[in-house]
């Protein structure tokens, strides 16, 4: 096997996953984008960073975007003698707006695109990057762009992609959660009322994001995740929770803390010290940035 010296760069969207009642199976990709720049060396690994996470994530083999390029390398059967990263980084880390995804997708995709030759083929590098993530709905919307569902067949992910043309405002407070501490907060169990009402929701929840924004307020009712994970994230759950009061459709955005709204025009609801951002749905997913 051999490689292309690159550069090259790919852009990869940030994502929100869950949109309320589609726990681990709905994944929506916004238009924040996190760029990444690699290129082969004869030998080493250097790392630059800008942007978010530059002060916070580690600047050798266990990067996240590493990890997944060797993965990704390791199924295609070589690595590269060495590796220059450069990432330009606008999702912030641990709010649930799908940073691990992005990167996991970023990654993947650049392996493949270093690759002289044939890589990974879309199921093969879907299947990789939710083994890598622990669940598929956030790397779905990374790396198709757009609405998706995702599921497991046994251990098989699987994936449906969508349009959808929802305009979305994300409230980021400063503060992380991570998302192995929110899913440590669910409960083993659920009620069968609890599990049936989000089942109905999350049907919905599929319509209204295709055509039907009336319905959005509604659709977005969950009863499986928000509400156990609100002693972690109390703010975002009252923020969340007040819009919803005044008939805006908002949702924990993935693991939290994010608030998401599918509304416009919301600054006047910022809480202090938070980050606001206006966000279309990103139809195209992790690609190559042809310059
Ligand atoms: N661009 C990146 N480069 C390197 N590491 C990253 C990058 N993005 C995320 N990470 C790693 O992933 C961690 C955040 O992952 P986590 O799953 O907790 O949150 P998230 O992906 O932002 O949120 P969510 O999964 O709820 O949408 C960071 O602390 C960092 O270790
Ligand atoms: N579905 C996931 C998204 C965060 O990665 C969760 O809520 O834990």
């Amino acid at each position: 096997m051999s490689f292309i010296a690159g550069p090259v760069t790919v852009r990869t969207p940030a994502s929100s996953a869950n949109l309320g009642p589609g726990f681990d199976a709905l994944g929506l990709a916004l238009s924040l984008y996190d760029d990444v720049t690699a290129e082969v060396l004869s030998s080493g690994l250097e790392i630059d960073v800008v942007g978010e996470g530059s002060d916070g994530v580690p600047k050798d083999e266990t990067h996240l975007i590493v990890r997944a390029m060797y993965a990704a390398f390791d199924l295609l059967g070589e690595r590269p003698s060495g590796l220059r990263l450069s990432c330009i980084n606008a999702i912030p880390h641990g709010r649930g707006l799908g940073s691990s995804a992005a990167a996991i997708v970023a990654g993947i995709t650049l392996a493949n695109a270093l690759v002289d030759g044939d890589g990974l083929d879309g199921a093969a590098a879907f299947q990789l990057a939710a083994d890598l993530e622990g669940h598929p709905d956030n790397v779905a919307a990374a790396m198709f762009g757009g609405l998706t569902i995702a599921w497991l067949e046994g251990e098989a992910a699987q994936v449906e992609r969508l349009d959808s043309a929802v305009e979305v405002t994300v409230f980021i407070p400063s503060e992380a959660v991570s998302t192995e501490k929110a899913r440590g907060l669910l409960p083993e169990t659920v009620s069968h009322a609890d599990a049936s009402a989000n089942a109905g929701r999350a049907a919905l929840l599929v319509r209204a994001l295709t055509g039907a924004p009336h319905l959005l307020l509604a659709a977005t009712e969950d009863r499986l995740h928000q509400s156990y994970r609100a002693s972690a994230m109390s703010d975002s759950y009252d923020l969340m929770s007040s819009l919803r009061a005044d008939g805006i459709a908002a949702t924990i955005s993935g693991a939290g803390p994010t608030v998401l709204a599918f509304a416009r025009g919301l600054g006047d609801r910022l809480p202090e010290g938070w980050a606001l951002h206006e966000l279309d749905v990103d139809l195209e997913g992790a690609h190559v940035v042809v310059t």
